[in-house]
């Protein structure tokens, strides 16, 4: 990235935050920072609170401690339709209550870049279609999404998503239902827009998602916040926070570092 240039001002910063459900913490007071380039991996067992930091992240919901900061400014400070061509989020779960063709359900994403009248122009149909063919959704235009199977319809989540074409992603377990082919794919697609395709040019994208794969976050993100589901979190570069002890005592399991052509895995015991 040496040859990249950056902008100077975080996309996304969290200070001193802490998160509360009821009577419980999720986490601890931790900061983060995000610059444009980086991908931030969430990871910890299930109802650790990862969703909630996500939606936290997304400014949907007040930290119980400390602040948010998208693009250096709180939350108050932006107006929901600029938030939404800031960043956008892809959901864990798509609720799907009436038939709607692929292209109108990926021309949504394309709403807070709509104009007074609020009608999609053909450049608009032109990125959605893009970002269909961006997921290898090319053809399912005029199929109806309750049609779809499991990892056809989170394809045209994403596809949504990227059709907002958001400075920063906000990823809620964007392989779901995804087979080994397009989990790689998704990971790789983010990576490419958020690192850059250009060298040279500057750098505007980034990435938070919340992973299950542990060496899927190992291989591609800059940064992860793991929680233990215990209120504790570690936050860190890549490097510092994947370690065998660290993951094995927030997951409950043994877990062993191994290294293969350059490559770091966690095995399971
Ligand atoms: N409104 C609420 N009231 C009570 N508990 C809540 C509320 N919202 C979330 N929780 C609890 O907070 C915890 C964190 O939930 P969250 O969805 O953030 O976990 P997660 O790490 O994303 O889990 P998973 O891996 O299972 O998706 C869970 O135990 C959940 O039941």
């Amino acid at each position: 990235m040496s040859a990249t240039r950056t902008d100077a001002v975080p996309l996304l910063e969290a200070e001193r935050l802490a998160l509360q459900v009821g009577e419980r913490w999720l986490c601890c007071e931790f900061s983060l920072s995000l610059a444009p380039g980086e991908c931030l991996a969430l990871l910890g067992p299930n109802g650790a609170g990862k969703t909630t930091l996500l939606h936290t992240l997304a400014g949907l919901r007040e930290p119980s401690v400390g602040q948010v900061r998208l693009g250096g400014l709180p939350y108050a400070a932006w107006s929901p339709l600029e938030a939404a061509r800031f960043r956008g989020l892809l959901p864990q779960q798509q609720p799907d209550h009436f038939a709607a063709s692929v292209l109108e359900t990926v021309l949504i994403g394309r709403h807070p870049h709509l104009g007074r009248w609020g009608w999609e122009t053909t450049e608009d149909e032109a990125i959605a279609r893009q970002a269909l063919a961006d997921v290898g959704l090319q053809g399912f235009e005029t199929r109806d999404v309750l049609t779809l199977s499991g990892g056809e319809r989170q394809r045209v989540a994403i596809a949504t998503l990227l059709a907002q074409s958001p400075q920063l992603f906000l990823l809620d377990e964007p392989l779901n239902h995804l087979d080994l082919h397009y989990q790689i794919a998704t990971l790789e697609l983010f990576r490419t827009t958020v690192r850059g395709a250009n060298a040279g040019k500057a750098l505007r994208h980034g990435a938070v998602m919340v992973l299950h794969d542990i060496n899927l976050a190992a291989r591609y993100a800059d940064h992860i916040i793991l929680l233990d589901g215990r209120g504790g979190v570690k936050a860190g570069d890549r490097d510092t926070v994947l370690r065998a002890d660290l993951l094995s005592q927030a997951f409950g399991h043994p877990l062993r570092r191994l290294e293969s052509e350059g490559r770091v895995v966690f095995l399971p015991d």
